[in-house]
């Protein structure tokens, strides 16, 4: 069914796992495609996106089997293992397998297509093409090569210096995967820390690189060697259970191994500003990664100001933060976030529209949103505009309001939690 009916709910305390890292279930199949011998992903992530990114390397030529629907087996053969495609390669829905894989494509000496469905097709493709050119890459699509469909011809890459504009992971990512495959020393410097699974995995995989805040170099020629990867539950879903949490008084919810690399904590800071309590338990790392458990619970919330640094750092929690502070006391003000104005939908519009439909006091900016609370919700018909956290977000919101919430459009949630409407009632929703 492709809707979702969310209600208020009662006090609960509940301890439950997540579906694995979305951005690490990527990485583990890609870079496991081009690495020398077999690669294991445990917690694969089994949405949508994910599978995108199994269904373009097969295209490649790469012998991927599914254990089971969390573990996948990569048989990879090294670069040279990859074959020009016969079809062109779908990413469906996903930013993160088109701007990654271009970056492995850029340095592979055949011809390929690439492209995905409508949102893809409105995502900014330039930020990752006009370096790989400058490296060496043919690259050709629509307006210039700014958006998809891309026809890629792999070159004789050259390692380059970029400054990126913007602190985006899948920019740094793509970059240092042609980088690995270029003639001399590929830098790149972003404005403020992204995600740095890349990074870390490349180093478990055997690669030599050299990474601080704001700056990675990587030298071209290097080889990666198939690993384990035991993929963490992903933060950024948990940050919808634990929202739920906050939405109703008096509930505490515990996240079960979930990752903790802070790059992808800000939303776990932004809850504690907000008076939440916040409870980490860790656990150690899995390749590389930092994995804990973390209890959240509230009582009574007030407004922050989120901008800065942290933005990156919780780049795909700001719909549902805003949900949040709808029941915070005071004004909510994100900003420096104009980002999101470039993912799955442009989420400012987006979540200032839904959010409004269930009566709440919502400002959009040119480069955030600002939220007046607390505001009682009233039930409503949402939509997800296609978009998977947008979906889920309103669904949370259901949770606090005073009648039932209907999301229409909910199979998008698929895209990176399979099995949050079933977890959802599981905590009593
Ligand atoms: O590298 C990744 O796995 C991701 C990076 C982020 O995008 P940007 O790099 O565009 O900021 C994030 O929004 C996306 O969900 C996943
Ligand atoms: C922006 C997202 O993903 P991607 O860029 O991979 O489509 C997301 O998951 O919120």
């Amino acid at each position: 069914m492709d809707i979702i009916r969310s209600t208020p709910k009662r006090p609960f305390h509940q301890s439950v796992r997540v579906p694995g890292d979305k951005s690490i279930s990527h990485r583990g199949v890609m870079f496991g495609a081009i690495a020398q011998g077999t690669t294991r992903v445990e917690g694969f992530l089994p949405g949508a996106d994910c599978l995108s990114t199994i269904a373009c390397f097969r295209r490649l030529g790469v012998e991927i089997e599914r254990e089971t629907p969390t573990t996948v087996l990569i048989k990879g053969k090294g670069w040279e293992g990859l074959r020009e495609p016969a079809q062109w390669l779908d990413v469906g829905n996903s930013g993160t397998t088109i701007r990654l894989m271009l970056g492995i494509l850029a340095g592979r000496p055949f011809f390929s297509a690439v492209a995905g469905d409508d949102s893809i097709a409105r995502r900014p493709m330039g930020r990752v093409v006009q370096p790989l050119r400058e490296m060496g890459a043919f690259i050709d699509g629509r307006e210039g090569g700014s958006f998809t469909p891309l026809a890629v011809r792999g070159g004789h890459l050259k390692g380059i210096e970029h400054v990126s504009r913007v602190a985006s992971a899948q920019v740094k990512s793509c970059l240092l995967l042609a980088g690995l495959q270029a003639e001399g020393t590929t830098v790149v410097r972003e404005p403020a820390v992204s995600r740095d699974h890349t990074e870390r995995m490349l180093q478990a995989f055997g690669v030599d690189l050299e990474a601080e805040p704001g700056r990675v170099a990587v030298k071209g020629g290097q080889s990666l060697t198939g690993q384990y990867v035991r993929v963490p539950g992903d933060v950024s879903s948990a940050a919808f259970i634990w929202s739920a949490a906050l939405m109703v008084p008096g509930s505490r919810v515990k996240v079960r191994d979930v990752g903790l690399n802070p790059t992808r904590t800000g939303i776990l800071d932004v809850f504690r500003m907000m008076g939440a309590e916040v409870l980490v338990e860790p656990k150690g790392k899995w390749c590389g990664e930092p994995v804990g458990d973390v209890t959240v619970s509230a009582d009574g919330l007030r407004a922050v100001e989120v901008g800065g640094d942290l933005i990156p750092r919780l780049i795909d929690e700001i719909p549902v933060l805003a949900v949040v502070a709808t029941q915070a006391e005071g004004t909510t003000i994100i900003k420096d976030a104009a980002e999101l104005k470039v993912k799955e939908t442009n989420r400012i519009a987006t979540t200032t529209t839904e959010l409004r439909k269930l009566g709440a006091q919502v400002e959009e900016t040119d480069d955030g949103l600002i939220i007046y609370g607390p505001t009682r919700l009233k039930g409503g018909v949402c939509d997800s505009h296609g978009d998977h956290r947008i979906g889920m977000a309103m669904a949370i919101a259901g949770l606090a309001a005073s009648d039932e919430v209907t999301v229409r459009n909910a199979t998008a949630i698929d895209v990176s939690f399979p099995g949050f409407a079933e977890l959802l009632e599981q905590l009593g929703a």
